[in-house]
């Protein structure tokens, strides 16, 4: 069977995203995996999955799948590729657009410089919530972790967009050990369905380096969602002012957090890279 897709990227975040609006697929983690690989598939750090929506005063589904064929809650810099997707395939006319994800809603709004605004929704903060284990909710947390055979205590921000992230601050993002304490942490026993691994350096108050090492992906070149809890994790520790710009190895994002209780907003480009079908 042959499938309609588009190749697309949000800062070098790079998506397949399949309109099964107009076609029928049965999505599994194996197909996903196929897909996926660079080798023998089409490539991707996610797929997108546009469907009909299941809730009232809904435009549409958004659906998000890892590399590794885990299906996951929220994608930022893949919901503003949705946001242009769905425009250009004149699947909507509308600019702002009200997506359901697997735990919530998002509001993409699409400005006239076709940047795309998400408001991802309030950060989670209660460690229950997401999920990560710890007595009582702090700021920060002390994680012991085992790097080859000696034990290493970091101190890291926890934090759900949506999605687990962990995020660490850094002196220098370019010397950060993010393939070594990336995989430790994303797979560490206090995040029980593991997490995204965001290291963190404040140039100032307004300015952020950031790599992430993504859950289900290994490092990628931009992370909305860790972009977002990035930012939330510097406000909460007393080191941003509002709006930030978060500088990430694909490019910029601009963040903006009124506190706690607030909608973290996020803006930046969509691109799309080109249309092909593949066989399935
Ligand atoms: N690239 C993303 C996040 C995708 C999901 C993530 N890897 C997870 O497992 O939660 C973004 O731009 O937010």
């Amino acid at each position: 069977m042959l499938v309609r897709f588009t190749k697309m990227h949000g800062l070098g975040n790079d998506f397949m995203v399949l309109d099964l609006v107009t076609q029928r697929i049965k999505v599994t983690p194996k197909l996903v995996k196929k897909l996926g690989d660079r080798h023998l598939g089409v490539g991707f750090d996610q797929l997108l999955i546009v469907e009909p929506p299941t809730e009232p005063d809904v435009d549409f589904c958004y659906r998000i799948f890892n590399q590794d064929g885990s299906e996951v809650e929220n994608c930022g810099n893949g919901a503003r590729c949705f946001a242009k997707f769905v425009r250009d395939k004149r699947l909507t006319g509308k600019t702002n657009i009200t997506v359901q994800t697997a735990n919530g809603r998002a509001q993409l709004k699409v400005h006239p410089d076709k940047k795309v605004e998400v408001d991802m929704g309030a950060p989670v903060l209660r460690p229950a919530d997401i999920p990560f284990v710890a007595n009582q909710q702090a700021v920060t947390y002390a994680v012991d972790l085992n790097v080859n055979g000696e034990t290493k205590t970091v101190e890291l921000s926890a934090i759900s967009m949506g999605n687990p992230h962990g995020v660490l601050l850094v002196d220098d993002t370019e010397s950060a050990p993010v393939e070594t304490l990336g995989p430790l942490l994303e797979t560490h026993p206090q995040f029980p369905a593991k997490a995204n691994i965001g290291f963190m350096q404040v140039i100032n108050r307004h300015e952020v380096n950031l790599r992430v090492f993504e859950r289900g992906v290994g490092e990628t070149q931009a992370c909305g969602t860790g972009a977002c809890a990035a930012v939330v994790a510097g406000a909460l520790r007393g080191k941003l002012d509002m709006p930030v710009t978060v500088h990430l190895p694909g490019g910029d994002l601009q963040v903006e957090w009124r506190g706690e209780g607030q909608p973290v907003i996020m803006t930046g480009p969509a691109t799309t890279v080109f249309e092909g079908q593949v066989f399935i």
